[in-house]
């Protein structure tokens, strides 16, 4: 469960006075996520998501963000909506924490990523890639090469810790991505996602009624989401890879916006640099616990076996067969 930051009733009640949300009928930390404090808020009015953002946001980003999400949800895809106060700010401030309020999304999270599921997140993301091209603002990816050499350095040889041997293989990794890494220009490029793992997909009935949290998403590679959801969506509980998964979820992207040689070529290299990104940011936050949160820190070692897999792919076709 992610709640760092306490909301009590008065501070909710004094918060949403400047809104036109109408009355307060209940208030619920969330029981999922990592990043930030997430609330459900039911009022006499609608159901919204109140947001604190925490450690990893940076402030001077999250109107990047906002926009992004208003951008989505104005293109007919189920992004949340920002709800603006009455003086007409999306972005504001709770308990000395950049806040927003956004609209709930009907749905679950999805925790069966079947053929059927990736297949219906394939074209998903897909929509997604049309409905930004022509999305003005941009983003650099902070959670790319620079960033992981950044958060490497400060897991140090605390790595070990986790696996004995792991601080020599992220060294080795590291390099192994500085030397083969595409250069920017070599692959379409645009907005993405970064971070569409199954916990931030809502679906019914086996369609996608939601998309959200989009607060690592940035300008990038749009073949690094498909790696994302590679290794997010098609490895089993077991965390051995499912080529069928990955199949129907390519295909159905590919009908949208058709997938360029060369971004099928680079699909393994993509793989192995987003394993070894989400290796590292829960490597860092399993040694670097936040005292007081209540939070259920994720597994290092899950990413650490998917970046074994890529290691073992010489050619994209080997994800489909
Ligand atoms: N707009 C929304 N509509 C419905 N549920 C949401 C919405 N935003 C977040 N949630 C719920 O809150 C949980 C945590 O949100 P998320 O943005 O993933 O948090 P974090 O950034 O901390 O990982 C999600 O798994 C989902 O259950
Ligand atoms: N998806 C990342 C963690 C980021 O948190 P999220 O709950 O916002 O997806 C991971 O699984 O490591």
């Amino acid at each position: 469960m992610a709640v760092y930051t306490q909301v009590d009733d008065q501070t909710l009640a004094e918060f949403l006075s400047q809104y036109d949300v109408g009355e307060p009928t209940s208030f619920k930390g969330i029981a999922e996520g990592v990043e930030n404090s997430n609330y459900l808020l039911e009022t006499t009015k609608a159901r919204f998501i109140l947001t604190l953002y925490e450690k990893r946001a940076n402030p001077a980003d999250l109107p990047y963000f906002l926009a992004l999400m208003e951008h989505i949800a104005k293109a007919g895809l189920p992004a949340p909506l920002p709800v603006h106060d009455k003086a007409g700010n999306a972005l504001k401030t709770l308990k000395g924490r950049p806040a927003c309020l956004i609209s709930f999304l009907t749905g679950v999270s999805v925790n069966d990523t079947g053929p059927e599921q990736c297949a219906a997140l394939g074209a998903a993301l897909a929509g997604m890639h049309k409905a930004t091209a022509d999305f003005d603002q941009t983003r650099p990816n902070d959670l790319s090469l620079a960033g992981w050499h950044t958060l490497a350095g400060k897991i140090g040889d605390r790595a070990d810790e986790i696996e004995p041997g792991l601080t020599a293989l992220i060294r080795e990794e590291l390099a192994y991505l500085d030397a083969h890494w595409p250069a920017e220009g070599s692959l379409p490029a645009g907005t993405i996602h970064a971070d569409l793992f199954p916990d931030n997909v809502l679906m019914l009935g086996g369609k996608v009624t939601g998309l959200i949290d989009f607060y690592f998403s940035c300008t990038d590679f749009l073949a690094y989401d498909i790696a994302v959801c590679l290794n997010s969506w098609c490895f089993d509980d077991a965390h051995a890879f499912v080529p069928v998964r990955a199949k129907r979820m390519m295909e159905n992207y590919d009908i949208l916006r058709p997938l360029t040689a060369t971004e099928t070529k680079a699909l393994p290299i993509l793989a192995r640099g987003s394993a070894l990104r989400f290796m590292l940011t829960r490597a860092y936050d399993w040694l670097n616990p936040v005292p007081g949160a209540v939070v259920r820190p994720k597994d290092p070692r899950d990413y650490l076996l998917r970046l074994k897999f890529h290691r073992t792919v010489s050619d994209a076709a080997q994800y489909v067969v």
